[in-house]
C-alpha cells in the first residue's frame, strides 16, 4: 500500500490499517520524500496561521497528491483555508486513525484503485461504443447493454456507479426502465443519466420528476459527457460507501451485506452454482475489552477486517454483521471448501500477535458455515451458519463447524 506522508502526527496505528506512514518533519523534506515512491496522501497538521509553512507547502503539493489537513480549528475560516489550499478534507485534532482511513477509503484515492463503473444502455451499438471509448479515455470502466431486459442482470454483475441510458429504445422506453430499476431498494439512489434528442421542456421535467438524475441532449460533446458522468458517479460512490460500510472496519454493514447476499444467492440458484455463507465471531472478546481497553478491542476488530480483506478471493463479500460478528459470502464455494478455507483463516489469525500496553496476546475466532446444499434462502443460510457458530462456541471455541459436515474437520 502506498505511503502517507505526515508531519509529525502520532499515527503508528495507521500501519495496522494497511498504510505505510512516513513522517516528514520539515516542509523542505517533502520534495525528496514525494520523489521516493507513489504517495497516496499528504496529512498535514495546521493552525492555518499566515506564517504556517506547512500550509504553504500543502498549497503547492495539493495539485499532485490529495492533502488532508488536520486541525483543532473547525471554524469557517479554517474550512475556507482548506478549500483555498486545495485540501481534500479537514479532519479534527486529535486525529482518530479510523477517521483518516475512512476519508482515504472514500476519497479520490479509492477511484484510482477501483475505477468508476458506468453501465451504458443504448440500442445503437456503435453509439454505445463511442461513449464507452470516451469514458475509457478518462479511466472509467464501462459495460454496454443493448437490450433493456438485460439491464437488471448487468447491474447485479457489474455494480455500476452510474447508468447512462438512451431515452427511446424499442420495446421499453428509458423512463419505464428507470422505474423498473428504482423498484429495487438498493438501487433507489443510483444516478441515471438520460441521453436523448428530446428537447421538450415538459417531457424533460416529467422525467426528472421520476428521479432521473439529468439529461444530456444528443449529440453530446465529449467533455460534457465526461464531466456529467464523473462528478455524479464519484458522488454516488462516496455516498453509497458511507451508507453501505461500517465506519470502523470499512466492511459492508449488516443490511448491505444481506442485500448483496440476496443478489449472489439469486445468481447462484439461476446458474446452479454453489455458494457458502460463514459467520465468524471473536472468542472471549468481552475479556479483551475488559483487560486491554476498548481501543485495543477496536484494533482487534480492524485487524481481523484487514486480515479477511487481504485474503479475499475475487467475488467474496465480507461484512461486519454485528459488534464482534463478521459474515462472509463465498460464491462458487461448497460447504466443504468453505470450511477448509475458514479453518485455514482461523489458524492463521490465531497465531497473529495482537499488541497491547498490558501485554501482547493472541486472539481466536469461531465460525459456522452453511451452503446452498442445505439452505435455499438468505435467511436460512444465515440461520444455519449462526447455529453452527453457536455450536462451535459451545464445543470450546477456536473452531469451524459446517451445517452438513462438521464431523469432517
Ligand atoms: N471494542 C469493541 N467492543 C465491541 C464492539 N462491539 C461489540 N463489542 C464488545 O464485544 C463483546 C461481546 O461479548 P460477548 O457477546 O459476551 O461475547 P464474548 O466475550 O466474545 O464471548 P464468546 O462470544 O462467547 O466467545 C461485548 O463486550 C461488546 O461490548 C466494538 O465495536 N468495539
Amino acid at each position: 500500500m502506498p505511503a502517507l506522508l505526515l508531519n509529525a502526527l502520532p499515527l503508528a496505528q495507521l500501519a495496522c490499517y494497511g498504510f505505510e506512514p512516513v513522517t516528514v518533519n520539515r516542509p523542505a523534506e517533502l520534495e525528496a520524500a514525494l520523489a521516493e515512491g507513489e504517495t497516496q496522501a499528504l496529512v498535514v497538521y495546521s493552525e492555518f496561521s499566515e506564517h504556517d509553512s506547512w500550509r504553504r507547502a500543502a498549497e503547492t503539493w495539493s495539485r499532485r497528491v490529495p492533502v488532508y489537513f488536520v486541525s483543532a480549528r473547525r471554524d469557517f475560516d479554517a474550512r475556507l483555508a482548506t478549500v483555498r489550499a486545495g485540501g481534500a478534507g479537514l479532519l479534527s485534532w486529535p486525529l482518530a486513525a479510523h477517521e483518516l482511513v475512512d476519508a482515504l477509503n472514500h476519497g479520490d484515492n479509492a477511484t484510482q484503485r477501483d475505477p468508476l463503473r458506468v453501465l451504458i444502455v443504448e440500442d445503437m451499438g456503435s453509439l454505445a461504443h463511442l461513449y464507452a471509448g470516451v469514458l475509457a479515455d478518462f479511466g472509467l470502466a464501462t459495460r454496454i447493454v443493448t437490450q433493456p431486459h438485460e439491464v437488471p442482470d448487468a447491474i447485479d454483475a457489474f455494480r455500476p456507479d452510474l447508468i447512462l441510458m438512451d431515452m427511446y429504445m424499442p420495446g421499453c422506453d428509458g423512463l419505464e426502465l428507470a422505474r423498473v430499476i428504482r423498484q429495487q431498494r438498493l438501487l433507489d439512489g443510483i444516478p441515471i443519466l438520460f441521453l436523448s434528442v428530446e428537447k421538450q421542456r415538459d417531457i424533460q421535467l416529467d422525467t426528472l420528476a421520476w428521479g432521473v438524475e439529468g439529461f444530456l441532449t444528443k449529440p453530446v460533446q465529449s467533455d460534457e459527457l465526461v464531466m456529467n458522468v464523473i462528478t455524479r458517479a464519484r458522488r454516488y460512490r462516496k455516498l453509497r460507501s458511507y451508507i453501505a460500510t461500517d465506519s470502523l472496519t470499512g466492511l459492508l454493514n449488516h443490511s448491505h451485506l444481506y442485500g448483496q447476499l440476496e443478489v449472489e444467492l439469486q445468481r447462484a440458484l439461476r446458474e446452479q452454482r454453489p455458494l457458502a455463507v460463514a459467520m465468524i465471531d471473536l472468542d472471549g472478546f468481552k475479556a479483551v475489552n475488559d483487560t486491554h481497553g476498548h481501543q485495543v478491542g477496536d484494533t482487534v476488530l480492524v485487524t481481523l477486517a484487514r486480515f479477511l480483506k487481504e485474503r479475499r478471493r475475487s467475488g467474496d463479500l465480507i461484512g461486519r454483521y454485528g459488534g464482534e460478528e463478521f459474515a462472509l459470502v463465498l460464491p462458487d464455494t461448497d460447504e466443504h471448501d468453505a470450511c477448509e478455507r475458514l479453518d485455514a483463516l482461523r489458524d492463521a489469525f490465531s497465531s497473529l500477535e495482537q499488541t497491547s500496553g498490558h501485554g501482547n496476546f493472541c486472539q481466536t475466532f469461531s465460525a459456522g458455515v452453511s451452503s446452498l446444499a442445505s439452505a435455499k434462502t438468505a435467511t436460512e443460510l444465515v440461520r444455519q451458519a449462526d447455529t453452527m457458530l453457536y455450536r462451535a462456541k459451545r464445543d470450546g471455541r477456536n473452531r469451524v463447524l459446517g451445517w452438513q459436515g462438521s464431523a469432517k474437520l
